[in-house]
């Protein structure tokens, strides 16, 4: 068995754009499995740096962002290792940690690439220890902010510079000892909850995040699993009840063996596209439901689309199930906002459902989706409205005038702008299987990001 220090990641975004065209195609039918959820790789590959001795992992996402976690990682002194296993496709990873304040100063810039996630729970770490890092990334990281990082590691006593209006590259200087805070989320992200719940490991005392609205908690079970102090509680806030979360700093953390289970926001690509597309009816194995995630599907449930949870279990200390979804009739509805933390990823895929459905669907409160990988309400507007959806866009999200059913018209003429982000060009692929002409993509290099495989479990799942 080969020990190697690297996945073999395919279509770097390194070269000339790769289009492709998406046309409707048979149904979708068969089983298949998405690859591991990405969230839970990042914290994976983070939490077994952190713990002296092995943590396996298996089934983790060998996509471009969870790799520049582990090369993070190892330039910081974890050993990171891909270990194939025999007669298996998918491979087992084992992190060496370097123990809770051992981080050591990387010799050059980490390159984030694409990652939001990698770049924000990573100067989490970084604050609270004395080392010096510069975090570089791509040209749409690059555009996205990091002032709600970098605000609350600064009141932990971290420094930065060249911060040029909150936006990569920027260098931070850890302290160490840093200060324990305690920090009201003023923007539901995960992202920020989880840079600081990480800054607190290696901090003195108990620094406390208060998070008025819940957002995805796996920082929260996974470190809780790696035996750190963690105390979450429910206390009544200014907009009504909050959490509390208190992690005692520190901490002491124990190598795991983790099992990742399958990434819903993945998953979601193909039961929208199995409910659009006629005669479909497919299991997805092995999707995460952890609640804080699961938003989509309820929403396509309450549209009438067919998805039923079969053989539910725990997977990784997380909720798991396969997911059989059929062809459906959809129907346009008004979309509770108080439901978008649970489904931020997902509702390019949803504005597509839409787009089919009978009537009008209303989305709102979703301004968080402006400061993706891409603005994703200007690009999906974009990008629906050139195959012939009827959209009205607005400051807090889409207005969508479904089609009844009928298809799309497809874009025959004009490539849909991707803008560097994998999820724009996945949900307009599912477009494209919905759709009369097809819908070309101009580049499918960013889907590599998060699903390495997209196009290869496509190609097997459609008769
Ligand atoms: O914590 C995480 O793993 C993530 C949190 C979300 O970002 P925000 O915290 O910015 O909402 C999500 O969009 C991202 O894909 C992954
Ligand atoms: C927003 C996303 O990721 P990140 O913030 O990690 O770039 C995403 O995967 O849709």
């Amino acid at each position: 068995m080969a020990l190697s220090k690297a996945a073999p990641v395919t279509n770097a975004v390194t070269d000339a754009p790769i289009p492709h065209r998406f046309t409707a195609p048979g149904p979708l039918t068969g089983r298949i499995r998405v690859p591991g959820d990405k969230s839970i790789s990042h914290r994976s590959i983070m939490l077994g740096a952190l713990a002296i001795g092995e943590t396996r992992v298996t089934g983790l996402l060998e996509g471009e962002d969870v790799m520049a976690t582990a090369a993070a990682m190892r330039a910081m002194g974890a050993q990171v290792l891909r270990q194939a296993q025999d007669g298996r496709a998918d491979a087992e990873w084992r992190v060496h940690g370097v123990g809770v304040g051992g981080l050591l100063q990387p010799r050059t810039a980490l390159d984030m690439g694409n990652s939001g996630t990698s770049t924000r729970l990573l100067m989490g770490l970084v604050a609270s220890h004395g080392i010096t890092a510069t975090f570089i990334g791509d040209a749409s990281l690059s555009g996205r902010p990091m002032s709600r990082v970098t605000e609350p590691l600064g009141r932990m006593g971290a420094q930065f510079h060249g911060a040029s209006g909150g936006t990569l590259p920027i260098t931070m200087e850890g302290l160490c000892p840093a200060v324990p805070i305690e920090y009201r989320l003023p923007v539901a992200s995960a992202q920020v909850k989880s840079a600081v719940m990480l800054a607190a490991l290696n901090t003195p005392g108990i620094t406390t995040v208060i998070e008025p609205v819940p957002t995805r908690d796996h920082s929260e079970r996974m470190l809780k699993g790696f035996g750190a102090d963690v105390e979450i509680e429910e206390v009544d806030g200014a907009t009504g009840r909050e959490r509390a979360i208190r992690v005692r700093g520190e901490a002491d953390l124990q190598p795991q063996i983790i099992e990742v289970p399958g990434d819903p926001s993945s998953a979601a690509f193909f039961v929208v596209a199995a409910l659009l597309v006629e005669g479909s009816d497919l299991v997805i194995e092995n999707v995460g439901l952890n609640p804080t995630r699961a938003g989509l599907f309820e929403v396509l449930r309450q549209m009438g689309g067919h998805i039923e949870e079969m053989n539910t279990r725990e997977v990784g200390g997380e909720p798991v199930a396969d997911l059989r979804v059929r062809h459906s009739a959809l129907t346009g509805i008004e979309v509770d906002p108080a439901i978008a933390p649970s489904m931020i990823d997902e509702f390019p895929v949803l504005f597509v459902a839409a787009s089919l459905a009978e009537g009008t669907t209303t989305t709102s409160g979703l301004e968080e989706l402006r400061v993706k990988e891409s603005d994703r309400l200007a690009a999906m507007a974009a990008a629906l409205t050139g195959a012939g959806a009827t959209i009205e866009e607005r400051e807090d999200g889409l207005v969508i005038h479904g089609t009844g059913g009928a298809p799309l018209r497809g874009s025959a003429n004009s490539a849909t702008q991707t803008l560097l982000d994998h999820r724009i060009a996945m949900s307009m692929a599912v477009a494209g299987l919905a759709s009369r002409d097809g819908v070309e993509v101009d580049d499918t290099r960013p889907i590599a990001t998060s699903f390495p495989n997209f196009m290869a479990l496509l190609g097997g799942a459609v008769r």
